[in-house]
Formats: structure tokens, sequence, C-alpha cells
């Protein structure tokens, strides 16, 4: 796991280097492999991200390690190798997805694969065909195959016209970016299929995630994991948002738990299917200040960038009530013990890397 921490931070432009193969979704229906044991197995797509490995390290000590796959398009770490079953899968070719299911007897479908809102704006087609096309597969196949899916929504799909403090569950939706655009489209499509055909699709909007040991896919929330890596190492960090930009933004251990939580939810619990989550809002000079207290050397500049347009247009306070009172979320990290927590779980990796390098040169 910890060597994801190395992947990375480049954000917008990290390459999709494979190639995309899509064949057309056939649309007969074919009976359901239900597993009859204990556990539901589990498919993550998408699942070498920021948010893959944390939620296959959390479900497999639920319901055993063979029963939940990591899938992508990327290379594996040896340590993802390691940990458990993990195997290619392209979004875009459904009969290969078609084959997994069966093969291995896949009860869950959690849709990770997307590109997020500042890479997708660099690349609208592609991201077109991954977060729209590529979901149109996943939705195919959870009919026929009568998976349980979930497809995490996002504040981003909200846009300026939405209420911005605070946005509740049922507002205006004009997302400017693709990326929110594909966004309110898996919602509406998850909650007619669930509607017209009886899929059980569940989905959460999430707010920025922020974890230590990965790293985010090219969003606009990122700022705020890069801002712990720069404190650590040179003191110095670059935000592209303005001082006083204020953002919904989550823990991973929440955020996973807020998945895990709604997919073991009785249906019964649930008045909908798309539920905002929240746990926290700060601005940039916000975290920067409590970051601060932590790393007195910390310093920061602004050099703002396309970024900004995104963020404006993004709710800045989530009212996430719906959630607390339908199947009862509850957040556990606020912005202290989120700068406590993601100082703390650094340090030693730094101070390990730091040893690690030393002893090299001094080897030479
Ligand atoms: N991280 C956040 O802050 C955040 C917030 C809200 C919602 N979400 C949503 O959660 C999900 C996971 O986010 P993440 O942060 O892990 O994203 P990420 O960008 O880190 O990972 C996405 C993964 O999708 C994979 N992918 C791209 N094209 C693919 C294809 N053709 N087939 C299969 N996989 C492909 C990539 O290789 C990558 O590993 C996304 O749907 C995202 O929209 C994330
Ligand atoms: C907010 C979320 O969807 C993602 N981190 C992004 O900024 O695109």
């Amino acid at each position: 796991m910890r060597s994801l921490f190395l992947r990375s931070l480049a954000g917008p432009q990290r390459a999709f280097a494979q190639p995309y193969t899509f064949q057309k979704a056939s649309f007969q229906t074919v009976s359901s492999v239900h597993s009859s044991d204990e556990h539901p197995r589990v498919l993550i797509t998408g699942g070498l991200g920021q948010l893959g490995t944390g939620l296959a390290r959390q479900l497999r000590t639920t319901f055993g390690t063979d029963n939940v796959i990591l899938s992508d398009i990327i290379r594996p770490d040896r340590d993802i190798l390691n940990n458990g079953p993990f195997i290619f899968a392209d979004i875009l070719d459904f009969k290969n997805l078609q084959e997994i299911v069966v093969s291995h007897r896949i009860d869950w479908l959690v849709h990770f694969s997307a590109l997020l809102s500042a890479v997708g704006e660099n690349n609208v087609p592609l991201a077109i065909r991954v977060n729209i096309e590529g979901l149109h597969n996943v939705m195919e196949l959870a009919k026929q195959y009568h998976l349980k899916l979930f497809v995490p929504s996002t504040i981003g799909a909200f846009g300026p016209e939405s209420p911005r403090n605070p946005t509740p569950n049922l507002t205006i939706q004009r997302p400017k970016t693709i990326y929110g655009v594909s966004k309110v489209h898996a919602e509406l499509l998850g909650e007619y299929y669930q509607k017209r055909f009886g899929l059980d699709f569940r989905s959460l909007r999430f707010p920025g995630i922020i974890s230590y040991d990965s790293n985010p896919g090219g969003g606009t929330t990122d700022y705020a994991v890069q801002i712990f890596h720069d404190a650590l190492t040179s003191g110095k960090h670059t935000c592209y948002l303005n001082p006083d930009t204020r953002l919904p933004m989550m823990y991973i251990d929440d955020c996973l738990r807020s998945l895990t939580e709604i997919m073991m939810a009785p249906k019964e619990k649930l008045s909908i299917r798309t539920y905002n989550v929240a746990a926290m809002s700060f601005t940039p000079n916000e975290l920067f200040a409590a970051v601060k207290k932590r790393v007195p050397h910390l310093e920061i500049e602004y050099k703002v960038d396309g970024r900004q347009k995104i963020a404006d247009s993004w709710p800045q306070v989530f009212d996430d009530s719906q959630a607390r009172g339908d199947w009862g979320w509850e957040h556990k990290f606020g912005i202290q013990e989120l700068v406590d927590t993601m100082i703390d779980a650094l340090i030693p990796i730094y101070e390990n890397q730091r040893v690690a390098s030393e002893a090299k040169i001094n080897h030479q």
C-alpha cells in the first residue's frame, strides 16, 4: 500500500497510456449469478485510484480477502498484488466485464473508474468515454447480472446556479464541467434503472477526499492533500486556488465508511438513492493555518489557475441532513482530527524515506 504513496501527484498531467477498446453493450437479459457464499463478492473498477485500495483493504477485513477484487487498466505495484486479487478490466470493454462478473461470481460492483474534474476538462472526449460510456456498460452489467451497484457522485455535480451554502440534497444541478455533467447523468440513470428495472443502485456525493497513503487523480480539491506533503518536504506550498475558496472536504476513513454503510443499509431506510455526505468545509487559508500549527515553518503562496473557476461553481457547504436522517450517517473527522492524522501518518513515512536514502548514499 505504502508504495502507492509514491505515485506522482502530478494530477492533471497523469497519463492514461493504455489503449481503449469499446464494444457495444449487448442488451439481452441473462440470469443472475449470485454467489451462495456468506459474503458478497465485490468488484472495484478503477481500483488503483485514490479511493480503491483503501476500500479493498476495508472490505477485505469484513468479507475476506478473496471476495474483494481490485481492477484497473494501470499497472499495480507488487504490494497491491500481494494484498489480494487484482485483475485488468477496461471499463470500455463490455464483453470482458461480463466475463469477469461471471467467472468471479460478482455480487457487488463498486464503480470508481473516472476522469476527475481537472483531468476531464483537459481531455473531454476521453472523459465522455470513460465517465459516460463506461457508466453505461456498468449499468447494463448490473442490470443483467442483478448486481448491487455503487457509483460515487461528487460536489462537482452541482453548479453556480445551485445554492452553495448550504447545498441541499435536492436542488438545481447545472454543472459546468464534463465531470459534473457525467456525474449528474450517472445519478439520473442509476435512479431510472432502480425505478424501471429494480436495479439496486446506490450513490453518495463525496466532497474532496483527503488521504495520506494514496494520491488524488487530478481534481480541483487536490491541493488539500498536496499541502501536507509540501509541509513535510519543501516547507513551501503553492496553492492554485484563492485563499478564501471554501469547499467541502472529507478524510478518507469517513468516505470509505460512508460507502460501506450505505451499501449495507436496508433498502427500507433509503428514501432516495443519491445522498450528499459531508464532514467539514474549509478554505486554503484555514487549512494552511491549521497545518502551520503543526509545521510552523510552512509557507504558502497563491498562483491561481483554471481550477479556480471550477471551485467557484461548486458548493461551499454541503447539507447532508438526509443521509444523517435516513441511514444514520455521522462523520468522525473535522479539520483538527484531519490535520493531526495526516501529519502523524506522514512524519514516519518521510523519516523512513530519509533514513533509507542516507543509507543508500553511505553504501555507495
Ligand atoms: N477523490 C475524490 O476526492 C473524489 C470525490 C468525489 C467523488 N469521487 C469519485 O470516486 C471515484 C474514485 O475516485 P478516485 O479519487 O479514486 O479517482 P482516481 O482518478 O484516483 O482513480 C480513477 C481510476 O480510474 C481508472 N481508469 C481510467 N480509465 C479507465 C478505464 N477505461 N477502465 C478502467 N479504469 C479506468 C484510472 O486508471 C484510475 O486508477 C470516481 O468516480 C470519482 O469521481 C472522488
Ligand atoms: C471533488 C471531487 O469530485 C474530486 N476531488 C475533484 O476535485 O474532481
